[in-house]
């Protein structure tokens, strides 16, 4: 086995396939497949494999290897390479190098972030973090670009004379005030109706100016995907929810906020396990004040390091470049046989847990081609630059591009920009962070917090962290183009396409002719799973037939179902191996439409004050 850097390669460690004897049970698909007729009937977790070795499957690796350790895990991976979308390179540049990401770059620490989080703690990176707080220009920042110019977004932090003078005077917000004032006012949907569309659900809500402009930018950030396509019941549960029982959004809100929200008792028990963890320094003080962080290595260390530690454990096997062409049901022994091309025979596991998109695993579905309703997904192309000047772009997040946006301000149909600067120090910044150090150990309290430039960072002996490895750093951006824009084109722009167009769009929307002193085009297809109107009624039926068919030993994870980041891939492996773990019946997608029956007790002010 390899384990080389970012780019984490896994060479096959090949299990020694039992010998064929003569009973024959079905497997369409691939070589005849063969029954021991000496074995036991098969425990679901004494032998559990993984079909996909992107981050849900490693993490699946990781909480069978916690919850149910004398289990033997197997991860089958078509690629030789490991982590999926998550990838980081460091590139040279004249004095130094900086670190590019091809996919996703931070992670929240809320909700289903605390997992990821409690994976740092438990593999021992917490001191790699970079931390982003919630006062830094990255998390107050945020632009849209409409309809020819940058528009900053109103934040609490601003004031209220400032916001309020903002959402007068820019065009952008023409009409928000009187939607949003008369939302409570607007008849609800009828019951009947099972779902619609996010534009369809926010213009009857709020209004289509507001859907054009405001909505669909923030959409292109999280799915890449069109608002008019995607689903208001999948995306927008508790708006949705509020609307039918409270007759309005707003009115649903204001419920929520002296009464409590209600959440499911499966939501409950894992805040409640959450809550109870043991979180150490730095995230004990730090959790309520991190808007979002990284790694020093970039996120695509996090599965370089998750990959090494699976591999000490010395239960997991990692087949990789290995193609699984067929799963079938064991109906005599119990268990899944799993054909891979190459292989005499398929091989028998107790449990087998798909990370594939739905179209995948019914592809290689023995008894049905129609397992999990298929959805369609996005391809997107992430075009990292780094210049050599300084500033270049406005301190902040980054900014979005609405589909409101005229064309000949936008003939690239770029999605946005992140401006990743913002998310991770400069060496300046660390030198500023070590001076401010010396003041706070003077003061002998080791929860004392330095917030430099945003940069929220520890009073401890190291120097604070830094990605890029330069004296002076210059201006670090990722244009992002594809998703929706690109939906059935046949083919893609190649690198040099993709970097023309990212530059183009830089120059008309920030005036930037600088030629990049390093650059790097990620094509990724596929990678954003886009949840369509009718997605929830999917999922349930999807359930149905992965019981029926398998009564529980073919389970499923992954971003097609409940959540499209980092931190929803692994709240899906979490889930998944702990009804495993319990012994309950499932499928991975048991928990869609579940009741919300547990109430949460509304913040008092005094805690929300101390979140500030
Ligand atoms: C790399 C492209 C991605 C786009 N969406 C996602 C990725 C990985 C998934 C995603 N992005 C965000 C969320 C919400 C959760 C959160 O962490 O806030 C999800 C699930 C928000 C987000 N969008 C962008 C950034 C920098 C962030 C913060 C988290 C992250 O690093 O992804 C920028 C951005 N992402 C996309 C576009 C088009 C875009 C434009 C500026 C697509």
């Amino acid at each position: 086995m390899r384990l080389c850097g970012h780019g984490l390669k896994i060479t096959s460690r090949t299990v020694t396939p039992p010998r064929c004897p003569s009973r024959v049970s079905s497997v369409a698909a691939g070589p005849t497949p063969c029954l021991r007729a000496y074995s036991s009937p098969s425990s679901p977790t004494d032998d559990v494999a993984i079909i996909g070795s992107g981050i849900t499957g490693l993490a699946c690796a990781y909480y069978l290897t916690k919850d149910l350790p004398k289990a033997k895990i197997t991860i089958y991976e078509a690629s030789d390479r490991l982590g999926g979308w998550l990838s980081s390179t460091r590139v040279p540049v004249k004095d130094g190098s900086v670190l590019f990401e091809a996919g996703p770059r931070t992670l929240r620490p809320t909700s289903n972030g605390l997992l990821s989080v409690r994976l740092l703690q438990e593999l021992g990176l917490s001191g790699e973090a970079i931390l982003t707080s919630h006062r830094s220009p990255a998390a107050q920042n945020r632009y849209i670009y409409w309809p020819n110019h940058l528009v900053r977004l109103p934040h609490p932090s601003f004031g209220l004379v400032e916001n309020f003078s903002s959402v007068i005077r820019e065009p952008l917000f023409k009409g928000s005030i009187w939607a949003t004032l008369t939302e409570f006012a607007k008849r609800a949907r009828s019951p009947d109706v099972q779902d619609e569309s996010c534009g369809d659900f926010f213009s009857r809500r709020l209004s289509k100016p507001f859907v054009d402009r405001v909505l669909s930018a923030v959409i292109h950030g999280i799915y890449a995907g069109d608002v008019w396509k995607l689903s208001a019941r999948s995306l927008f549960a508790g708006a949705w929810r509020d609307e039918l029982l409270h007759g309005s959004v707003s009115a649903g809100a204001l419920k929520n906020s002296r009464d409590g929200i209600t959440i499911t008792a499966r939501e409950g028990d894992f805040l409640q396990e959450m809550k109870s963890f043991q979180w150490e320094e730095p995230w004990k003080f730090l959790l309520g004040r991190t808007s979002v962080f990284t790694l020093k290595d970039g996120l695509g260390s996090l599965t370089d390091n998750l990959a090494r530690h699976l591999v000490r454990t010395g239960t997991v096997t990692f087949k990789s470049s290995t193609i699984v062409q067929g799963i079938a049901k064991d109906s005599e022994q119990g268990g899944v046989l799993v054909s891979t091309i190459g292989a005499p025979q398929p091989r028998r596991h107790g449990t087998v847990i798909s990370t594939l998109a739905p179209g995948k695993l019914n592809a290689m579905n023995s008894q049905s081609a129609s397992l999990v309703p298929d959805l369609p997904s996005v391809a997107v192309m992430t075009v990292n630059m780094y210049f050599r000047t300084p500033n270049l772009a406005p301190n902040g997040f980054g900014y979005l591009i609405p589909q409101a946006t005229p064309f000949e301000n936008n003939p690239e149909r770029a999605l946005g920009v992140v401006f990743d600067n913002a998310y991770s120090p400069s060496s300046v910044d660390a030198d500023n962070a070590n001076q401010i150090s010396g003041q706070l150990d003077q003061a002998n309290d080791p929860s004392l917090m330095a917030d430099i430039g945003g940069f929220m960072w520890h009073n401890r002996p190291e120097r604070l962290k830094t990605q890029d490895d330069v004296p002076l750093r210059g201006t670090k951006l990722t244009v992002m183009l594809g998703g929706h824009w690109w939906d059935g084109w046949p083919a893609y722009p190649d690198q040099q396409e993709g970097l023309a167009l990212a530059r183009s769009v830089l120059e008309r929307h920030l005036g930037i002719k600088e030629e990049p002193e390093a650059w790097q085009v990620n094509l990724q297809k596929d990678c954003i799973p886009q949840y369509i109107v009718g997605h929830h009624a999917r999922l349930k039926e999807g359930h149905n037939s992965l019981w029926r068919e398998y009564r529980g030993r073919l389970r499923v994870a992954g971003s097609w179902m409940y959540g499209v980041g980092v931190n929803d891939c692994f709240r899906s492996a979490y889930e998944v191996v702990r009804a495993l773990r319990d012994g309950r019946d499932g499928t991975g997608l048991e928990h869609v439409g579940a009741p919300e029956t547990v109430r949460l007790q509304p913040k008092s002010g005094r805690e929300s004050e101390e979140k500030q």
